[in-house]
Formats: C-alpha cells, sequence, structure tokens
C-alpha cells in the first residue's frame, strides 16, 4: 500500500486526491494537510482524502509521494521544510503543481535532501477555488507538464509518471524555462488582459451607466478569468515578471498594428485579420470529456419571484440532488428571470432537468 501526501487540499491538491483515489483505490493511501484546518476538515469529511492531519510533520511521515498544492510564492518555503524533514522517506518523490516553473526549481537546487524533487504543472484548472471546487475528473485530456532536472533518475519520472495516470491527463516534459515562457503567452498573459479588460469596461461607466450591465456573452467569455482568485494571480505574476514584462511590451506593438488596421478602414484587411484569428482558433483541440466545463450548468426561466426559486431548490432537495451554486442572472428584463443552478456531476444536472421539465418551467444547458 502506497502513501500520498497532499499539502492543500484546495481545488488543485483535492482534485489530484479525488483523481487518485478513484483510479489507485485501496492501493493507496491519501493523506492531507492544509494550513487551513476548516478546507481540511472539509476535504475529509467529502472523501477527498482518506485522512486529515493537523501536523505538516506528521502528514508527511511515511509517504512515498508529497504533493505540494499551495499557492507559488508559498512553495518554496514549504519544499524546504519538507525536502529537509526528517520524517520524510528516503527516496520519496515530491511534487508541486504550482502554475510557474522556473522559481520552485531555482529553490531545489539550493539544498540536497535523500528526497527527490520533479516539478509538475497540470494545465487544467477553474477561476474557482477551495476544495468543494476539486473534480475527479478536472485533468482529463489535459497537458500535465513535468519539469525534472537532469539529475532526477528516470526511473523516478516514470514512477511519478505511472501515479499521474490516474489523472488521464496527456503528461509532458520540459524544462522550466520553457514552462514559464510558453504559460506567460497562453495562461498568464491571457489573465493580465482579461483583468484590464474588465477594468477598462468599468472606466466608462461614469458616462454611461448601461456599459456593464449591457455585458453579454462575448465581453463575459473573455473575461471569466478575471473572477480568479487575486492572490493567486498576484504569486504568479511575480514569479512569472520577467515574461510577463515581455509579453506585455510586444502587445503593445501588436495593438499599434490593430490600431493602424482600424484606423486605414481598409475592409478586407480587416476581414482578413478576423479570418487568420479564427482559423488558427478553431484549430486548438478543445477537450472532449473531462472538466469543460468546469461544472454542469443547468439553466431555468422563472418568473421573477422569490417562491419559484424555494420550489424548484426544494424539489431537488427532496430527490437529494445536491447543488453546488445558483445564481439568479441579471441578462433578461421585466417578466423572466435565468435561473443558473451548478452542480458537480453530470446525471445530477441530467435528473435536476428531467424533475425541473416535468414542474412545467422551461429548462436548457449550455455546454
Ligand atoms: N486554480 C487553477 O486553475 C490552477 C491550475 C493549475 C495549477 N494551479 C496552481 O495550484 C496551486 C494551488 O491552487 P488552487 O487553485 O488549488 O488554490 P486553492 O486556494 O483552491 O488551494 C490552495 C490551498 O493551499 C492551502 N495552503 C496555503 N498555504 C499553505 C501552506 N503553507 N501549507 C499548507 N496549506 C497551505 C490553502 O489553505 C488552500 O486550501 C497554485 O500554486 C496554483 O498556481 C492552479
Ligand atoms: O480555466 C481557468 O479558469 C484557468 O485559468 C486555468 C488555467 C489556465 O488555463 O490559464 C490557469 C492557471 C493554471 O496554472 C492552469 C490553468
Amino acid at each position: 500500500m502506497k502513501q500520498v501526501t497532499m499539502i492543500g487540499v484546495g481545488l488543485i491538491g483535492g482534485s489530484v486526491a479525488l483523481a487518485l483515489k478513484k483510479f489507485h483505490g485501496d492501493q493507496l493511501t491519501v493523506v492531507g494537510f492544509d494550513q487551513d484546518f476548516s478546507q481540511l476538515h472539509l476535504a475529509e469529511s467529502l472523501g477527498v482524502i482518506d485522512r486529515g492531519s493537523e501536523s505538516l510533520e506528521e502528514a508527511i511521515e511515511g509517504a512515498d509521494f508529497v504533493f505540494l498544492c499551495v499557492p507559488v510564492q508559498t512553495l518554496g518555503e514549504l519544499l524546504k521544510d519538507v525536502m529537509l524533514s526528517s520524517r520524510l522517506k528516503e527516496g520519496a518523490i515530491v511534487t508541486d503543481v504550482g502554475s510557474t516553473k522556473g522559481d520552485v526549481a531555482k529553490i531545489s537546487q539550493q539544498f540536497s535532501s535523500s528526497a527527490i524533487f520533479i516539478g509538475g504543472h497540470p494545465m487544467a484548472g477553474s477561476h474557482k477555488s477551495g476544495v468543494v471546487a476539486a473534480q475527479d475528473r478536472l485533468f482529463e485530456n489535459a497537458y500535465y507538464v513535468l519539469t525534472p532536472e537532469a539529475h532526477v533518475p528516470r526511473s523516478k519520472v516514470a514512477e511519478l509518471k505511472q501515479l499521474l495516470v490516474a489523472t488521464e491527463a496527456h503528461i509532458v516534459e520540459m524544462t522550466p524555462e520553457e514552462h514559464d515562457q510558453v504559460v506567460a503567452t497562453i495562461s498568464h498573459f491571457p489573465h493580465l488582459v482579461a483583468s484590464a479588460l474588465v477594468g477598462h469596461a468599468q472606466s466608462y461607466e461614469e458616462e454611461n451607466d448601461w456599459v456593464l450591465r449591457l455585458a453579454a456573452g462575448g465581453f463575459k467569455d473573455i473575461t471569466r478569468i478575471a473572477s480568479s482568485n487575486p492572490r493567486m494571480w498576484r504569486d504568479i505574476t511575480l514569479s512569472n515578471q520577467d515574461f510577463l514584462v515581455q509579453q506585455i511590451k510586444d502587445w503593445q506593438k501588436r495593438m499599434d498594428q490593430v490600431l493602424k488596421l482600424v484606423e486605414a478602414g481598409e475592409p478586407d484587411q480587416i476581414e482578413e485579420f478576423y479570418a487568420k484569428s479564427k482559423l488558427i482558433r478553431d484549430g486548438i483541440a478543445d477537450r472532449k470529456r473531462g472538466a469543460i466545463p468546469a461544472f454542469y450548468d443547468l439553466y431555468v426561466d422563472v418568473p421573477d419571484h422569490t417562491g419559484v426559486i424555494g420550489q424548484i431548490t426544494t424539489l431537488l432537495g427532496i430527490y437529494r440532488i445536491s447543488i453546488t451554486n445558483i445564481e439568479i442572472l441579471e441578462t433578461r428584463e421585466d417578466i423572466l428571470g435565468v435561473l443558473r443552478l451548478t452542480f458537480r456531476h453530470e446525471e445530477d444536472l441530467e435528473k435536476a432537468k428531467e424533475l425541473i421539465e416535468n414542474a412545467q418551467y422551461k429548462v436548457y444547458r449550455r455546454d
């Protein structure tokens, strides 16, 4: 029986734990530690981990694998504490899930340990945080990057890959620097742009208070990630600062070209600009299965009064269908409102859809 210890049982730690438990079953014990004891006990009661410990030292004792699933700026200190702990097994594999790999790689070179460190980053996630958002299929069909240093024995990399088969992700290897440069372009910089775009739109609100209210699908799609955890993105931005500064400079040049294009007002050139981007965007493969969308959303058209919401939630309660989130979308005026119900499991969504339709409400899902 192998032991895996998750340090930090939030969205990513919880999702890795669920995937491991589902795949490896009773061949594996998952122990958890989190500095936030309420998260730790929640993870335990949701069955995300087999056992929680309020002591880091106790949690890592006996572990064959230790996953560090904490914010990037916290990783260095934690890595040292874990790798230099006398309670850590000789030859244990310590890995992390942080969104940047350069900083943690540098820190891992500052000390020697009988354990092995292999950096990791599953390229899937959500703008939501915490163990309640964890899902066993979050990484299915996503890329999972490993950044082993040259001195790490290949047998150890193979051992980690074998464990991670449980995630059903595509495991790839690259250097920490290559990783950070690539994710700056397709993850970190887009988060900066999304947040800046929200601020940009909001700055026009004083002139006209319709600005954010009128925001529809397009604006919401491109800015979803601006709802992510600010602390997590502060850490990522600081940790990938150099590549991000370069991205911003390149972007300024690109926006200058876009400015010229719009000012010139040449129809063919404008269409070509959109056509080129469409071709590239259409060619990016979407993950067919797995956790996209990260949650299962059901939309119900409801008359705009609270009694109906109570009726629907009571109905689902009777059938023991658990709802992760309820939200009233203010996109419709006057009579109809749209109620968004979020579920963790597709089966729950399907059952809820059937029940609500039988109660004569118009229900639809958007994938
Ligand atoms: N959210 C995403 O989309 C995503 C995707 C891939 C990787 N990541 C990376 O995964 C890591 C975790 O992110 P998350 O989204 O799971 O965040 P989260 O907030 O959901 O979970 C982080 C957990 O770590 C705990 N924690 C913080 N410092 C700790 C410490 N010193 N010791 C023990 N526990 C500690 C927190 O209490 C929290 O429960 C980050 O490094 C992030 O960059 C995030
Ligand atoms: O889907 C989201 O909300 C994410 O932002 C996930 C996302 C990304 O794709 O940029 C964010 C950070 C991680 O390091 C990996 C994945």
